[in-house]
């Protein structure tokens, strides 16, 4: 049966030692409690980190290792080095405060923690490929992990991977600012699917992905080195079920109401977070700060319970961010607090899930202020939790959840008079609103429990993967040509060899003209071209300038613009296909000049019989805004004088409708005689119309990655060009 192979930085369970004493505890934060549902259903492992075994005796360390395996958990063993660098340094010094926006908060300058975090993924990776068995799913966890996909995906091509960022991920423009953004990345595209919380994380890594990497932009699927990498946005959730089991256990009810005499008939505002500089809690202390102050007659009928669960502590920002919330609770309870209690309760320890849900029955306001947050479970087992639909939630406009929980009273976290203004209302709500909102929560949420989330992501893991469409093609090629391919080819009575340039002989560059041949490509066409019985064509979209400049020495036959023109041999003419109208072109380049004054970085290049605009270099998003309107503008003219609109990669051109590079196929062969051999290869949309043209004999190879109705497919142009080197030899 296929299992699922948890892996995230974090397993279930922590292991503590202190001072010989060893205990196995749940481990705290949400992605542990989203997934621990999945893991007990699924029934495969969890990787991940432990927490640190180095003081425990032999004896413990089997005892220890004992429990993990009952619970299906394998653990990755970290050094205290690497704890340092990449869970401290890395992760949470770098990624965490970068793709929640603390930019200010970024150490970017140790290297050292960068090279622990990569070493520290190849662990992971290992440990995957050590217990994976053919048909395992296998779901990565989280910006510790981002790099895995792809090294899982080179040491286990056909595995499906799943991704998921329980975080943010940052607007392009902030993404950037990391100097291994492109490293992220392509470890994030290993996967089959990549999930985020919300649609906008996955508009901002689309647009990264396109402005760091140069894909095309699209919010559904991304093609990236053949493969078809699916993206989708996928609330997490918590098991509501537990959370309305713990709300009606007697002992929990008890509990709740001892919490709720102690506060002597106050009203109870509740806040519960790992005490994370993102979480906003000392913007929401300066807004009791102001509540109080606005409203005396309140102070003595509220309390203020905060419940700050220890986090990362050796992280130097989260030390300092320590000693400010409890100067800051400390200033508040100094002001406010008089003989008989203090207006804030902080706690900053972390409790068992009983004694939270407890907390959340007691608690009439839920205060959930994160600056940021993926996504923010607290809030959601909050409004699970309130099985009499009572109860007040504050939510920021900042928590990932907010897409979701909009009939709380949603709050931006920065505004200190918004936030005390919200308390304020919050706790006067009336009974029938507080019903009438809770009821729309609680609706929402068990309906998009932690089940369904994980459900979904699984399904769509399940059907992902395959391999993204080449423009115009339909199926995906076989592979390399076989050694004994190229070695009939060789050994054939002739030889026509016909050859895209840019993109097949050189790789594509930012502007045209830089794409230059270079002596070696020179070389090894004249020496393909010398070989006996054999015609060497090379059929481009250039205009015939450009191949005369670059190629024109060579004794093979040039075509430019898709074949319109040809040229034999050396010296001799170009001859045009047939007589063309050309009085379209004026109309045509005036519109097309519109996008380029619109398009910073896009230019056009005029040939005899088309006229293309590039948008390579341009802003990958304004650019594919601006390329869907192309089409709208140009139609009428388009229509009127019979003129095709091509889309090949970051490029549309317009051209005479029937010119393509099919044309020269009828020609070409009648050169030859019936038993020659011809071999094609072109990466783009426009070679498709070439393998269509030519007998089904003909060894086709498409270059780059994606689907094509060549027989064959070689990565890039160097190895084409190994290819071209091959049947000199
Ligand atoms: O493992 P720690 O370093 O102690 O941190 C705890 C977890 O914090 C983060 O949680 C995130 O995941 C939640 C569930 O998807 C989401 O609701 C929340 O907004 C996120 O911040 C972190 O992403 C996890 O990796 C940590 O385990
Ligand atoms: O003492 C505590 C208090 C809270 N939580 C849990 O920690 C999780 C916090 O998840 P959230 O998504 O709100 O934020 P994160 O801490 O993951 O950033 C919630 O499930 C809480 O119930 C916990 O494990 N121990």
């Amino acid at each position: 049966m296929s299992r699922l192979l948890i892996v995230s930085n974090r397993l279930p369970v922590t292991v503590h030692a202190d001072q010989g004493d060893v205990s196995v505890v749940p481990s705290a934060g949400g992605l542990v409690t989203a997934l621990r549902g999945p893991h007990e259903r699924h029934g495969g492992l969890w990787l991940g980190w432990p927490g640190d075994l180095a003081r425990l005796t032999e004896e413990q360390r089997r005892d220890v290792e004992d429990r993990l395996e009952q619970l299906g958990a394998v653990p990755v063993h970290l050094t205290s080095a690497e704890v340092s660098r990449y869970y401290d340094g890395f992760s949470n010094g770098v990624l965490w405060p970068l793709f929640h926006y603390l930019v200010e908060k970024l150490h970017l300058d140790a290297r050292h923690n960068w090279e622990s975090y990569r070493e520290v993924n190849e662990r992971f990776a290992e440990a995957i490929v050590a217990r994976y068995r053919p048909g395992d799913r296998v779901w990565i966890h989280d910006y510790q992990l981002t790099l895995v996909p792809a090294m899982l995906r080179r040491r286990i091509p056909d595995a499906r991977i799943g991704f998921f960022l329980h975080i943010p991920f940052p607007a392009a423009e902030v993404f950037r600012i990391l100097p291994w953004r492109e490293q992220v990345l392509r470890g994030m595209l290993g996967a089959d699917v990549v999930g985020f919380h919300t649609t906008a994380y996955r508009y901002h890594f689309v647009y990264s992905a396109a402005r760091v990497l140069g894909l095309d932009p699209d919010l559904e699927t991304l093609a990236y080195e053949g493969r078809r990498v699916r993206l989708g946005a996928y609330p997490v959730s918590i098991d509501v079920d537990e959370f309305v089991r713990l709300a009606r256990d007697e002992e929990v009810r008890a509990e709740a109401r001892r919490i709720r005499e102690s506060a002597r008939g106050r009203k109870i505002v509740l806040g519960v977070d790992r005490l994370d500089y993102t979480k906003g809690i000392p913007r929401r202390m300066l807004a009791i700060e102001r509540f109080l102050e606005r409203e005396p007659e309140l102070r003595s009928k509220v309390r203020f319970i905060q419940l700050a669960v220890p986090t990362r502590e050796n992280v130097d920002a989260y030390a300092e961010f320590r000693r400010v919330v409890n100067e800051l609770v400390g200033r508040i309870n100094g002001s406010y607090g008089t003989l008989d209690d203090v207006p804030i309760h902080f706690l900053h320890r972390s409790m068992p899930m009983a004694g939270v849900v407890a907390l959340y029955l007691a608690a009439d306001v839920m205060m959930v202020t994160p600056l940021r947050d993926g996504m923010n479970l607290v809030c959601k087992e909050y409004v699970a939790s309130r099985i009499d639909d009572t109860g007040a939630l504050v939510l920021s406009e900042f928590a990932g959840a907010a897409a979701e929980l909009i009939e709380a009273l949603l709050v931006n976290p920065h505004d200190i008079d918004a936030v005390a203004s919200t308390i304020q209302r919050a706790l006067v709500m009336s009974p029938s609103e507080q019903r009438v909102r809770m009821q729309a929560l609680r609706r929402r949420v068990v309906t998009h429990d932690a089940h369904r989330w994980s459900h979904r992501f699984l399904n769509d893991l399940e059907r992902a993967g395959g391999v993204p469409p080449a423009v115009g093609a339909a199926r995906r090629p076989e592979g390399a040509p076989q050694g004994s391919t190229i070695a009939s080819a060789r050994s054939a009575p002739s030889l026509i060899v016909m050859l895209d340039y840019d993109g097949t002989l050189v790789p594509l560059e930012a502007m045209p003209e830089l794409a230059q041949p270079g002596e070696a490509l020179v070389t090894e066409l004249r020496e393909l071209a010398a070989r006996p019985r054999t015609q060497v064509h090379v059929v481009s979209g250039r205009p015939r300038e450009d191949l005369e400049r670059w190629l024109g020495e060579l004794p093979i036959s040039l075509h430019a613009e898709h074949g319109f023109f040809s040229r034999a041999a050396p010296g001799e003419p170009w001859v045009a296909l047939r007589e063309a109208a050309l009085d379209w072109k004026p109309r045509v380049r005036d519109v097309l000049q519109g996008f380029v004054d619109r398009t910073a970085g896009s230019f056009i290049e005029e040939k005899m019989v088309s006229i293309a605009w590039h948008y390579r270099a341009a802003d990958p998003e304004l650019a594919s805004q601006t390329a869907r309107e192309v089409p709208l503008e140009l139609g009428e003219a388009l229509r009127e004088h019979d003129l095709e609109l091509i889309a090949g990669r970051k490029v549309l051109e317009v051209r005479l409708r029937g010119v393509n590079k099919g044309v020269i196929v009828p020609r070409v062969l009648a050169t030859m005689g019936p038993d020659a051999v011809v071999i094609a290869l072109g990466d783009d949309r426009t070679d498709e119309d070439l393998f269509a043209a030519l007998p089904p004999t003909a060894l086709t190879i498409h270059v780059g990655g994606g689907e094509s109705s060549a027989a064959f497919q070689l990565p890039d142009p160097a190895s084409a060009r190994r290819l071209l080197r091959a049947l000199v030899a």
